[in-house]
C-alpha cells in the first residue's frame, strides 16, 4: 500500500461574486436574492481559509474560478451583437438569465466533480467525473470548464483519468462530491465510497422530496461508480431523507460529513439510518476498519439549526497525530444549540478534539460553507508530484493572490452592475493574469 495525502482544492471566488437567488431549495440563496455582495471580501475570506489550513500542514490547493459572464450561453439563446450589446439586451429582457450567466457558483468546488482515489479504482489511477449540475440553469455549464481545469491540473494519463460529465438530463442529475464521501483507514489504503442520492429516476415509488428538487439521482451515482471502476463490495448507495431535502438540505453535505473511519451526521440525514450504518459497517469490515458514527439527535440540534449554521458542512480533517479537527463556519458559534453541542463534542474524548472556525459570510449567504468550498483529492506521493504544481497553496502564492484580488476585485456589486460592460472586461483581464500566476496558459477559452 502506498501512502497518500488528502489535498483540499478550494474554489477561488471570482471577481463577479454576487447574490442572484438562483437556487430554489437552497434557503440562503433564496433569502439573499439581490442583496449587494462584496467580491473582494469573498475572495479574501476563501484565501484566508486556504492559507490557514496550509500553514497548519494540511495539503491545500486552489481551484481557479470560471470565466464570467458566460457569453456562450447568452449568445446561444439569442442575445446577439457586441459583448456590450449582449449584456444590455439580456439585462433588459431577462435579468435573471443574465444573472445565471454571471453566477458565482463555480466557487463551490465540492460540486465540480466526484473523485475516486487510485486505491479504489480498477486501473489504479485516480478518477474524476465532472458533475453535470443539470438541475439548475446557472450551474449547468460549469462542467465544461471543470473538465478543462481538471484535465489541466491532472494531465498525466498514467496517473489520472478525467471523465466528461454524465449526459445532461434529469435521469443523470449529478452534483459531484457534495453527495459522495470516502471512508478508509488511511488515505492510501482501499476505501469505501459512499454515494447519496435524493431520487430514483426509474423507480417512482422510491422516496423523493415533495417541495424542493432532489438534485442527485441513484442512476447518476451508479454511473460514476461504474466509470471509476469501483469494487461493489466497497461501494454503498444510500437515499437521502426526502423530508430534510424539503427543509433545505439540497446536498447531503449540508447534513453529513465523513472522513477516515468517522461519519458525522444528523439522525434525520438518511431515509433508512439503520440500513446505512449496517451497509457502511459491512463494507468497512472488508478493509479492516471499524466505523465510528457520531450521531447528532434532532433534540440536540434541530434540522433547522443544522441548515442555518451549516454545522455538517464542515471539513473533518485528520491531523498529523491522528485526531481530527472540525473546520466550521462562524455561524456555528452564533447558533446557541450548535455552539453548545460543539463544546460537548470536543470535550467528549472522541475523534474530534479541535474546532477551527472561519468567517465565510460571503459564501454562506449563497448557501456554501467550508465543505462546499473544497474538493477532496487523495493523492499518493507520485500522483501529487505528477499534478500541476502551480496551484499548491503556499505563503508566496497566498500573497500573490491577495495582491491580484486587490488589483481587480470590486468591493460592492449589485444586480444592476451585471449589465456594466466594464465588469465583464475586468473579469476577463483578471482571469488572464490569473492563468499566468498559476502557470496554466490556455486554461480559459476566452474566445
Ligand atoms: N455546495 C453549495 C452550493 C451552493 C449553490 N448556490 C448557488 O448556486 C446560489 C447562486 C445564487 O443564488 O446566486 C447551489 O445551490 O448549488
Amino acid at each position: 500500500m502506498q501512502s497518500a495525502r488528502e489535498f483540499n482544492f478550494d474554489g477561488l471566488v471570482g471577481p463577479s461574486h454576487n447574490y442572484a437567488g438562483l437556487s430554489f431549495g437552497n434557503v440562503a440563496s433564496f433569502s439573499n436574492v439581490k442583496s449587494a455582495s462584496n467580491p473582494r471580501e469573498a475572495a479574501l475570506q476563501g484565501l484566508a481559509k486556504m492559507r490557514e489550513l496550509a500553514a497548519r500542514g494540511f495539503a491545500q490547493a486552489v481551484m481557479p474560478p470560471q470565466a464570467r459572464p458566460n457569453f456562450r450561453l447568452l449568445r446561444r439563446i439569442g442575445f446577439t451583437g457586441t459583448d456590450a450589446e449582449v449584456l444590455a439586451r439580456a439585462y433588459r429582457e431577462s435579468p435573471v438569465i443574465l444573472a445565471c450567466a454571471y453566477s458565482a457558483s463555480p466557487m463551490w468546488t465540492a460540486n465540480a466533480a466526484t473523485v475516486s482515489p487510485s486505491a479504489d479504482t480498477f486501473d489504479g489511477r485516480a478518477h474524476f467525473t465532472a458533475a453535470n449540475l443539470n438541475n439548475k440553469l446557472h450551474r449547468s455549464e460549469e462542467h465544461l470548464q471543470s473538465t478543462r481545469t481538471l484535465r489541466a491540473l491532472f494531465a498525466d494519463e498514467r496517473h489520472f483519468a478525467v471523465h466528461q460529465a454524465l449526459p445532461p438530463t434529469s435521469a443523470f442529475g449529478d452534483e459531484g462530491a457534495a453527495n459522495h464521501t470516502r471512508f478508509c483507514a488511511t488515505h492510501g489504503g482501499k476505501g469505501v465510497e459512499f454515494f447519496t442520492y435524493g431520487r430514483v429516476e426509474f423507480d417512482p415509488s422510491a422516496p423523493a422530496p415533495k417541495k424542493y428538487p432532489a438534485r442527485q439521482t441513484l442512476e447518476a451515482s451508479q454511473a460514476i461508480a461504474r466509470l471509476h471502476g469501483l469494487d461493489s463490495a466497497r461501494t454503498v448507495f444510500a437515499s437521502q431523507n426526502p423530508d430534510v431535502i424539503d427543509q433545505g438540505v439540497f446536498h447531503n453535505d449540508v447534513i453529513a460529513v465523513g472522513n477516515g473511519n468517522v461519519l458525522f451526521y444528523h439522525e434525520q440525514a438518511f431515509h433508512d439510518e439503520g440500513a446505512v450504518l449496517n451497509a457502511l459497517r459491512n463494507a468497512l469490515a472488508g478493509v479492516e476498519t471499524e466505523l465510528t458514527a457520531i450521531r447528532v439527535a434532532s433534540q440536540v440540534v434541530p434540522v433547522g439549526d443544522a441548515v442555518a449554521s451549516y454545522l455538517f458542512n464542515s471539513q473533518l480533517l485528520t491531523k498529523p497525530d491522528g485526531t481530527m479537527a472540525l473546520v466550521i463556519p462562524q455561524e456555528c458559534q452564533e447558533n446557541r444549540a450548535v455552539a453548545r453541542y460543539l463544546e460537548e463534542l470536543v470535550a467528549s474524548g472522541g475523534p474530534v478534539d479541535e474546532l477551527i472556525h472561519f468567517d465565510l459570510r460571503q459564501s454562506m449567504r449563497n448557501g456554501g460553507g467550508p465543505a462546499c468550498l473544497r474538493l477532496r483529492v487523495a493523492l499518493t506521493g507520485a500522483e501529487s508530484a505528477a499534478m500541476h504544481q502551480g496551484v499548491i497553496m503556499t505563503e508566496a502564492l497566498y500573497e500573490t493572490l491577495v495582491a491580484w484580488v486587490g488589483k481587480y476585485y470590486r468591493d460592492h456589486l449589485e444586480p444592476k452592475d451585471l449589465a456594466d460592460p466594464q465588469l465583464a472586461l475586468e473579469c476577463s483581464a483578471a482571469l488572464e493574469e490569473l492563468s499566468r500566476i498559476l502557470g496554466l496558459p490556455g486554461l480559459y477559452d476566452l474566445t
